[in-house]
């Protein structure tokens, strides 16, 4: 039996009072397993960005659970790693210190993080720009920058919150299959937040689709497609069909209307 990494167990978020808040997020049931790349996908206000924040242990339940490892969720940890859309790099830092400042909080000496930084920015193909300021860094290369502290610092969970829905497409399509090298490498549990139906397949084991008002399961679409996912696979009807699942799971449009 597979373990489960994250359990939302009739997890519920309501914003303000009980009875006149908003309630972000209601009853959701949901197991990620260890090793299982899942996207999340529904319309604005679904509360995918509240998911992940309580899984991240940035947000509390209001009822219900989450667990990480089958244990509640109490806080931030260096077991989760958190990458938004916006970069969130210090500009005063070199790409290289960047990448370094969770190793240096979490205690590691010089020499070792140097070390650790230069191997993933490496992995993130900006190997020559760690001496860089991130200023001088293209939006890509940036959040390159940024999965790279994040991977550093070895977390088993990464939590991703539309991390290319500022890139152009040609960027976004070259970080999804660089996520996906990286993944066939380290195994590691992916929540990863989008609103392009078809990122959110070409990445995932399974699209999770949420619905809007009061935010709520909609859907779980299995992607039964190869990996490692390619041009072949993008382009294969099985892609097709499963992004048109998706399409009118998130739309609420039957197979009929389509
Ligand atoms: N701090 C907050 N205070 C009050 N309401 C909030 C807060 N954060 C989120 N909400 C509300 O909770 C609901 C879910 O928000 P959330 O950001 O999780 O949705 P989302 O699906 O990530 O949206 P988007 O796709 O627009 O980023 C929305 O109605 C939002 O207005």
């Amino acid at each position: 039996m597979t373990t489960s990494k994250i359990s939302f167990r009739n997890a519920t978020k309501v914003f303000g009072a009980p009875d006149s808040g908003v309630t972000a997020l209601k009853n959701l049931n949901l197991d990620i397993r260890d090793g299982e790349i899942v996207t999340v996908v529904g319309p604005s206000g679904c509360g995918k960005s509240t998911a992940m924040n309580m899984v991240a242990g940035l947000l509390d339940v209001t009822s219900g659970e989450v667990l990480v490892d089958g244990k509640p969720v109490l806080g931030p940890g260096p077991d989760r790693g958190v990458i938004f859309q916006q970069y969130a790099l210090f500009p005063w830092l070199t790409v290289r210190q960047n990448v370094e400042f969770g190793l240096k909080l979490q205690g590691m000496d010089r020499a070792k993080r140097k070390e650790r930084a230069l191997h993933y920015l490496g992995l993130v193909g900006l190997a020559s720009f760690s001496e860089a300021y991130p200023k001088t860094l293209s939006g890509g290369m940036k959040q390159r920058c940024a999965i790279a502290r994040a991977y550093a610092v070895n977390p088993s969970v990464l939590l991703m919150d539309e991390p290319f829905g500022a890139l152009d497409a040609l960027t976004r399509v070259k970080l999804q299959d660089q996520l996906l090298d990286t993944w066939s490498k380290d195994k590691r549990t992916v929540m990863f937040i989008t609103h392009d139906v078809d990122e959110a397949v070409y990445i995932a084991h399974r699209v999770i689709v949420l619905a809007a008002r009061p935010g709520r399961l909609q859907e779980i679409v299995e992607v039964d497609l190869p990996f490692p996912r390619n041009d072949d696979v993008r382009l294969s009807p099985e892609f097709t069909e499963i992004r048109n699942r998706v399409w009118r799971a998130v739309y609420h449009r039957d197979a009929q209307a389509a």
